[in-house]
């Protein structure tokens, strides 16, 4: 078995994700070849890669609404296989969409705890309960957005993000997904965000997150998996690369190698 000291940051110990040779068709179309890549505890690991590279699809069968066609998918070591999305809780997994599936007509609360809403006996929402650990968790993340009874509607797109990431963050689980976490935020919310995940990291969390923006990634990430023409073809250290080697793996211009570095030195 493996001891705590395996997965705590800084020691490569078993991956908390890892995907092997994962392949997936839509009908004709090849979205992913073949995608490898592992994500420790206590690391903060981005996926970059061009437009239509396969960046959504590779992490929507690591949240469980594709399954791969082919290859294998592991947790803390063990293969799993999702055939819902509902499942990917139980594996410990946390997500946060690009579109950020937030229900416009519900308040902040409501919206933070679906998935996971407190009852009363079995069937009775329990709402001071779910108001209180909403507004807890915002308070902890030092996010304000005025009070949690608010529409999310009301809500601008920077705030829409932050309250998505807040609802993964309140579950409480070690593996954490985004995808495009900082699209629609400003300078100050992207450092907030890039924040937060340092936190995450901090407590021995494991945050995959695809993003376009190369200075969240190179601010925050620890390492970097390139995506190319539906192949994970590259992971390097942020320590030990280059924007300008990432931009030439993500456009042809330099090859990838198939050797991967451990995690953190
Ligand atoms: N449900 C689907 N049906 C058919 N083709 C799909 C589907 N989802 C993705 N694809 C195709 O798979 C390929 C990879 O798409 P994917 O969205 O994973 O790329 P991406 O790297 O996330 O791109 P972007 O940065 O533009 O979001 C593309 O050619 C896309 O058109």
């Amino acid at each position: 078995m493996a001891s705590q000291r395996e997965g705590a940051p800084g020691n490569p110990g078993v991956p908390a994700l890892e995907l092997r040779s994962i392949g997936k068709s839509f009908g004709n179309v090849r979205a992913l070849t073949n995608v490898s890549l592992s994500a420790y505890p206590g690391e903060i690991h981005a996926i970059v890669g061009d437009n239509g590279a396969g960046k959504s699809t590779t992490m929507k069968v690591m949240c469980g609404i594709h399954r791969g066609d082919s290859g294998e998918m592991l947790v803390g070591g063990n293969p799993i296989v999702m055939h819902d999305p509902s499942e990917a809780q139980r594996h410990g997994i946390a997500v946060v969409h690009q579109d950020l599936a937030l229900v416009e007509c519900l308040d902040i609360a409501t919206n933070m705890s679906l998935g996971a809403i407190p009852r009363r006996g079995r069937f009775f929402l329990d709402r001071p309960r779910m108001e209180r650990e909403a507004a807890k968790v915002l308070d902890d993340l030092r996010i304000r957005v005025g009070s949690v009874r608010t529409q999310i509607g009301l809500l601008s797109g920077g705030e829409r993000q932050i309250v998505a990431v807040a609802r993964a963050v309140r579950l409480n689980l070690p593996i954490m997904l985004l995808d495009e976490p900082t699209a629609a935020l400003g300078v100050r919310e992207t450092a907030h965000v890039g924040n937060i995940l340092r936190d995450l990291r901090a407590r021995g969390k494991t945050i995959l997150c695809i993003s376009h923006d190369f200075d969240f990634v190179f601010r925050h990430a620890d390492r970097i998996t390139v995506m190319r023409l539906g192949n994970s073809i590259a992971t390097r250290r942020v320590a030990e690369t280059t924007r300008d080697e990432i931009v030439g793996l993500i456009t042809g211009a330099i090859k990838g190698a198939a050797s991967e570095p451990e995690p953190l030195s």
